[in-house]
């Protein structure tokens, strides 16, 4: 029997689970998916399709549970445990990827932190208040002993993203190692705020695939184009508009506004309410569900 599956291994001793080879008291063998599941698996090479590797934890929980959802990532009745958390990612080129359980997990760091980890995804036009927003927020949840990061995407560009341009497929490539590190500083306990544009629906939709459901908030600045061009702090839209730079968003480059996000900053008629009471709901937001306790 080969172990091919082309996507990473779910760890579990799951009863939902039929064990074919080798049996679950040693570490690594393979898991035979519920015929329900198995249409879903993506990038099989194995020529068991419903096969995929398994391997069994030590001393560590165990779900019951396991589901592969349509998106090809697998969860768990298990909200502790951050392998079984969307593990199975689509498009890994690397085959015999086994992934490292720390002794050390979610749970125990959000512990010390007195907080939950998620990532709080600011998305919006250029202008329309993302980084403003995200330090406001930073600032006011360090106030409060709160551990907090921002990866705003002007500077992201600036070192992990260097090497990308502004085109589709770049976007694309930056929101999704965005949505990456967030999710991992998410897993650190951290409260992460992202602040990018983020211009595509879907791109935000595999963002929010990869974390846990609810972990991942989306806030969007409803700031109307012609707000944002004329606050315009960089030139960047005179620019655009002199056609000196070309697929800028909202000039001539879309940006798909958010359908159903879990919170909406917008202007009150015409007057655009101060950063820190956007903040301020974006905070009520966290405590009502729970992020700011362990
Ligand atoms: N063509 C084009 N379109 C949009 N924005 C542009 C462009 N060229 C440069 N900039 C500057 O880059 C900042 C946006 O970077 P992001 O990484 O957030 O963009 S994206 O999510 O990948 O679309 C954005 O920063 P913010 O103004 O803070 O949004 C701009 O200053
Ligand atoms: N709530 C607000 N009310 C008024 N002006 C704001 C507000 N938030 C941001 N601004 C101003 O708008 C401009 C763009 O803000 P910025 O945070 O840089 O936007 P983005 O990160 O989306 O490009 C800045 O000049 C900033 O001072």
């Amino acid at each position: 029997m080969t172990a091919s599956a082309k996507f990473s291994l779910v760890y579990t001793s799951s009863p939902e689970l039929d064990f074919v080879h080798p049996p679950p008291s040693t570490k690594l063998g393979f898991a035979k998916f519920r015929t329900t599941s198995i249409g879903y698996l993506r990038n099989m090479t194995s020529t068991s399709k419903n096969l995929a590797p398994i391997k069994a934890m030590e001393g560590s929980r165990m779900p019951s549970y396991v589901e592969v959802k349509p998106n090809g990532h697998a969860v768990t009745n298990d909200s502790n445990d951050t392998i079984l958390h969307k593990s199975l990612a689509n498009g890994m080129e690397s085959d015999n990827i086994v992934w490292h359980k720390s002794s050390v997990d979610k749970i125990d760091r959000q512990e010390l932190l007195q907080q939950k980890g998620c990532v709080i995804w600011i998305t919006g036009l250029s202008g329309s208040g993302k980084s403003t927003v995200a330090c406001a927020l930073t600032g006011a949840l360090h106030a409060r002993g709160k551990l907090t990061y921002i990866l705003d995407g002007d500077n992201v560009r600036h070192g992990l993203n260097r090497d990308l341009t502004f085109k589709s497929e770049d976007r694309a490539e930056n929101i999704r190692r965005v949505g990456e590190v967030a999710k991992l500083f998410a897993d650190a306990g951290v409260i992460c705020i992202a602040s990018v544009i983020s211009p595509y629906r879907k791109d935000r939709a595999a963002c929010r695939s990869i974390l846990p459901d609810g972990d991942f908030i989306e806030v969007f600045m409803d700031i109307p184009l012609c707000v944002c061009e004329a606050r315009d702090p960089k030139g960047l839209y005179k620019l655009a508009r002199a056609g000196k730079i070309k697929g800028f968003t909202g000039i001539d480059d879309p940006y798909e506004a958010p359908l159903n996000s879990e919170i909406v900053l917008r202007q009150e008629g015409e007057v655009c309410p101060p950063p820190e009471t956007m903040a301020e709901k974006v905070i009520s937001y966290l405590e009502e569900k729970g992020y700011l306790q362990a």
